[in-house]
């Protein structure tokens, strides 16, 4: 039967051929600026193609003679319009011829039959077995390109973008992107209270395609962020795209170009207000600005601050990557007591949590920094305190405080164990553990408070009060009062802060 092709609108042709970062930005902002919806298929096949070309292709401009290597530069690639035209038609008939929409006629929300459906049709045209967590699998393009064995590959966040990208060109507007710092599912229904599984997670995990996300697992688990995922509009699926742009060439490579182009949607998405509500674009732009600062933007501790307030502000302070983002850029930076003092922040989102089977992902993020991170960061410090006595006044080893945030950052991992149905610390977190504290001089161990206080804990859940070279896309650079007290009598809250005895208060600390 005959389909009735959209063809592209006369103001998103006139950007073609794309030849430019720029260009792409331009139809970018055409797409975010209209009145109507940005078209995600459209603009992960451009975004796919241009990865593609830019990673995956090397361009060789001309040998220059003065260079003794060969200059591997590539200039930026020539994208045609019938291109991206001939992907997008393959991919609008390949849905429309699939989903009978006539059977849905009629309600305006999606059914749970048709996400269902639409997640069938993107999956069982996936190549049978290929390695999931490669790089530059997250975009249409690479859904659509290569024959039957050489393409039609997405990782686990690209199967849940084509889905809504699908039901976007089938016409449900309600059908959005839910996406948890390592998860994404879709969300549909009247005000988007209908929640689906649509791709798998992790390895070796049985998929749980079309059933609702819910039950005891997803109330606990950091992988569903206890109720708080970012919820997607058009405009913040378009930013989850941006986000997953992938600009790695090799282990030790990236394209300048291709993390120049991210790094200006992304500023476009921030300008428009599209990240207001997205810790970890912010947290991405903070990275890029890190690496290639825009002269004239916020800084990137500004940035991860931004992503932090966004956190606090909208979910209820339950994420840990705004931290960590945070706590790794001053890892990088030499200012270890700040560092500190964002992984004990971490620390104190997680302890929200119960950890599962499903949580890896972060489980490896605390344990690098506990016995990685922060081993390196003690030594660093011992070595200058003795090579540097004189400045001694102004060494980590010597503040009370860093002390106290290490002391934080391990009381948040003991509580995310607590209740748990699987342990978190186990012999291997020892000795990095008391190598740490051994490197603390008894003088700074002593100045610590641990206030007991006398109030009962407030057993109140937190929600009840308001309160590089990555892998695949989204892949990283390289609670309390969580559950019922324990036992009858009252569970004294203990304080453990920096707060130094006023007697003892040294000139300047
Ligand atoms: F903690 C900091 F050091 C981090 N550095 N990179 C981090 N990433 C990289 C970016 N990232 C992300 N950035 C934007 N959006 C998303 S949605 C998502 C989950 C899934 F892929 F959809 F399943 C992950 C993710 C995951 C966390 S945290």
């Amino acid at each position: 039967h005959s389909i009735k092709m959209a063809g592209f609108r006369d103001d998103q042709k006139c950007t073609f051929p794309l030849q430019s970062i720029q260009d792409v930005v331009k139809l970018f902002r055409i797409e975010l600026e209209r009145g109507d919806e940005p078209n995600l298929a459209l603009l992960s096949i451009v975004v796919g193609s241009v990865e593609n070309l830019l990673t995956c292709n090397r361009y060789l401009s001309p040998r220059n003679e003065t260079e003794s290597e060969q200059n591997v530069k590539p200039n930026f690639p020539i994208l045609e319009l019938s291109t991206v035209e001939a992907l997008y038609c393959k991919f609008e008939s390949q849905i429309k011829g699939c989903v009978d929409v006539t059977q849905y006629r009629g309600n305006s929300y999606a059914s749970r039959e048709l996400v269902k459906k639409t997640s069938d049709i993107i999956w069982s045209s996936l190549t049978r077995s290929y390695c999931k967590d490669r790089a530059h699998l997250q975009t249409l393009y690479s859904y659509l390109t290569g024959e039957k064995n050489f393409g039609n590959k997405l990782d686990c966040f690209g199967v849940a973008f084509a889905v809504v990208a699908a039901c976007q060109i089938l016409g449900y507007s309600d059908v959005h992107l839910a996406l948890s710092e390592d998860h994404a599912w879709v969300i549909f229904g009247k005000d988007g209270e209908e929640t689906a599984e649509v791709t798998w997670h992790g390895k070796g995990n049985e998929d749980k395609r079309g059933q609702p996300v819910c039950g005891p697992t997803a109330q606990k688990s950091w992988l569903y962020l206890n109720g708080h995922p970012v919820k997607c509009n058009r405009h913040t699926e378009v930013a989850a795209l941006v986000s997953g742009i992938n600009p790695s060439i090799s282990a030790t490579a990236d394209s300048k170009e291709l993390a120049t182009l991210q790094q200006k949607l992304l500023w476009l998405l921030y300008d428009q207000g599209d990240l207001k509500n997205y810790p970890m674009a912010i947290g991405n732009l903070g990275d890029l600005e890190e690496i290639n600062p825009t002269p004239g933007r916020s800084s990137p501790i500004d940035l991860f601050h931004q992503a932090i307030f966004a956190a606090q502000t909208h979910y209820a302070n339950h994420h840990v990557y705004p931290y960590t983002y945070l706590g790794g850029f001053f890892y990088r930076n030499g200012q270890y007591k700040d560092a500190l003092e964002a992984w004990a922040n971490a620390a104190d989102v997680i302890r929200k949590y119960n950890y599962g089977r499903e949580d890896e992902e972060i489980y490896k993020e605390f344990l690098e920094i506990a016995n990685d991170l922060i081993p390196h960061l003690v030594k660093v410090v011992s070595n200058q305190a003795i090579e540097a006595p004189e400045k001694a006044e102004s060494n980590c080893l010597h503040d009370p405080q860093c002390f106290a945030h290490l002391l934080r950052f391990y009381d948040g991992l003991c509580a995310w164990e607590e209740e748990s149905s699987t342990p978190v610390l186990h012999i291997g977190w020892a000795r990095p553990l008391v190598a740490t504290i051994s490197k603390f001089p008894a003088k700074t161990r002593s100045h610590v408070d641990i206030k007991i206080s006398e109030e009962k804990e407030e057993k109140v859940d937190d929600e009840k009060n308001g309160s590089v070279n990555r892998r695949h896309s989204h892949g990283r650079r390289d609670s309390l009062q969580k559950n019922d007290v324990k036992n009858e009598e009252d569970i004294v809250k203990t304080k453990v802060n920096g707060s130094t005895n006023v007697s003892d208060k040294k000139a300047g600390k």
